[in-house]
């Protein structure tokens, strides 16, 4: 292990030793998804609905218009945005993948392989179904029922190596597990491999909501097509979360170092600022090899399967924030391809045109972020883009259509703001609101800090406690990053949402905790509904008395 490795924060380990022995825990899953407020799928339908037609007749239309397909991901269909959230498990091969699905489900998936040498050999999407059966790649993929026809793309080579086991359990009610072949290390995961590994992970992780990474504690391994595995989940970050499994086979010191130097190599790949949620256990019914962890792992145990079981209830807000997250890129898109289009000479030189634009691309990127007042963030990786460029003619792109974007633009101030209201657990933020539909709260005084509007304690957190659980880390914190997405949806304008920022983040340490990001919401309320002008300095009744 490097030096580097030990001077990371290691997590607490208790230092009593503990009784080995532990019973099997009875499908640790369902106890909570029946009780524990795990909500089905009637209770969104009207959002799910209402997030289809949205997608259906505003914003794919203009995908249709400028190609967003080829140069992004496929359209979705109704399969796609009704899906049952889907967990990704990825990790080097024998980590005890499969062993964690068996775990979770308390059974077997039809087709599962466990052992010590590399076994699954294919990507197995375990769904929930009376009857247990597999249904291979090729059927899966063009069953309109199933959120897997755009996986048709990796070709007929990838879709042998792909299944769905269908498994009678409560678990997978609300939830998609996918199991996936091991990473190997060197030659035989690039030449073993007949389809496109990484992007397939791309492809999965997209539409994860959750990706937990596995290591094994006892072997810990990070090879470079691991690495590689990493790098396809960039942009996922937030549903990261790390798995250090079989940590009873090494004693609690030798767990320590592992810790270490797991943090050290991941902090050098993963590359946020923030670290993942690393979750330490034996994710298997046997008893514990050593147990001087014990009271660790099953506590760590609890907070992943919580984890988990608060999925399928966070999925809603999840699904709206990506197709937010889709259609301000596709917009980005569209202005792109029409702006090079714009571009093109009408007769002569067209070839070196086309080759000076596509040479050229940062600056026209940079051209349209200034017209357009676009961030930087939603612009497409440019070598990617060039690589797809150049297979397109760019005189032939369509014309850029006003009335399409203002559409788009539409969809995003308004139509999915108002979606996110109806989310259930959300509450009107203001319960004055009640008294005068007509009236403003604190109509008559906005900025003096003595009214309704700027008190904390007039806030209704409750739809906001429920969408920051989906984003916070195991410090009670969520990054810029990962409140970027729910902020925005808000559909308030991004020169506001950063003085929202600004104002919100009153420890200044760029982070929101649940306090903050309770009055980042409100503030992008407050904006979005013109009751007030948002101030320049945050009202000291903005922050909770205990914080004072
Ligand atoms: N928590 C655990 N502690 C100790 N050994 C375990 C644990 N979980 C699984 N194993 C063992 O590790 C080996 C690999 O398990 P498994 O096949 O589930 O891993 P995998 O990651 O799915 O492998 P592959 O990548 O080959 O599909 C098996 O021999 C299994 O019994």
């Amino acid at each position: 292990m490097s030096e580097s490795a030990r001077s990371v924060a290691p997590p607490p380990l208790p230092t009593r030793s503990i009784t080995p022995a532990r019973a099997k825990s009875a499908t640790p899953l369902t106890s909570g998804s029946k009780g524990g407020g795990v909500s089905g799928k009637a209770e969104f339908a009207d959002i799910l609905e209402g997030l289809k037609h949205i997608y259906k007749n505003k914003i794919k239309p203009m995908e249709q218009t400028y190609s967003f397909e080829q140069f992004h991901s496929p359209y979705l269909t109704d399969a796609d945005i009704d899906a049952k959230p889907m967990v990704l498990i990825i990790g080097g091969y024998s980590t005890g993948k499969s062993t964690f699905v068996k775990h979770l489900l308390d059974k077997e998936y039809p087709g599962l392989h466990i052992g010590p040498e590399p076994t699954t050999d294919r990507f197995v999407a375990v769904m929930n179904g009376a009857e247990e059966r597999i249904i291979p790649g090729n059927a899966a993929a063009v069953s309109a029922e199933m959120p897997f026809t755009s996986i048709q793309r990796f070709g007929s080579q990838f879709l042998q190596k792909f299944q769905v086991s269908f498994v009678n359990s409560p678990v997978l009610e609300n939830l998609i597990i996918i199991d996936t072949p091991g990473i190997l290390s060197g030659e035989k995961q690039r030449i073993g491999r007949s389809y496109d590994f990484t992007s397939v992970v791309e492809w999965f992780a997209g539409r994860a909501d959750l990706i937990l990474l596995l290591f094994d504690a006892h072997k810990l391994d990070i090879s470079d097509e691991f690495k590689n595995a990493i790098n396809a989940l960039k942009g996922n970050d937030e549903k990261i979360r790390v798995v250090l499994n079989k940590a009873d086979m090494v004693t609690g010191q030798q767990l320590l170092r592992v810790y270490g130097a797991l943090m050290w190599s991941l902090g050098k790949i993963l590359k946020t600022p923030e670290v993942s949620r690393v979750y330490i256990g034996s994710f298997w019914d046997q008893p514990l090899n050593h147990a001087d962890c014990a009271t660790l792992l099953a506590a760590e145990q609890r907070d992943l399967l919580a984890d988990l079981r608060a999925l399928p209830r966070n999925a809603i807000v999840r699904k709206i924030n990506e197709i937010v997250k889709r259609t301000r890129m596709a917009k980005v898109h569209a202005l792109i391809i029409s702006h090079l289009r714009k571009e093109m000479p009408g007769f002569f030189g067209k070839k070196d045109k086309q080759d000076d634009l596509i040479t050229n691309l940062e600056a026209e990127f940079m051209k349209l972020e200034r017209l357009h007042g676009l961030v930087p963030g939603d612009f497409p990786d440019p070598d990617r883009f060039r690589e797809t460029l150049a297979m397109f003619k760019l005189e032939k792109f369509a014309k850029l259509d006003k009335k399409m974007i203002d559409i788009v633009d539409q969809a995003l101030s308004v139509d999915f703001p108002k979606l996110m209201q109806e989310y259930p657990t959300a509450q009107p933020t203001i319960a004055a609101m009640e008294r005068n539909p007509f009236e403003a709260p604190g109509a008559a005084n906005t900025s003096g800090g003595g009214d309704e509007l700027w008190r904390y304690e007039q806030i209704s957190r409750k739809g906001y406690v429920d969408q920051f659980r989906t984003i916070a880390g195991v410090d009670g914190k969520a990054s810029g990053a990962a409140c970027k997405p729910i902020l925005e949806s808000t559909g308030v304008e991004t020169n506001v949402l950063a003085k929202v920022w600004r104002l919100a983040d009153w420890t200044k340490d760029g982070y929101l905790d649940l306090d903050e990001f309770v009055v980042a919401m409100h503030l992008c309320n407050v904006a979005k509904k013109g009751w007030a002008e948002l101030p320049d300095v945050l009202p000291q009744t903005l922050i909770p008395q205990r914080k004072c």
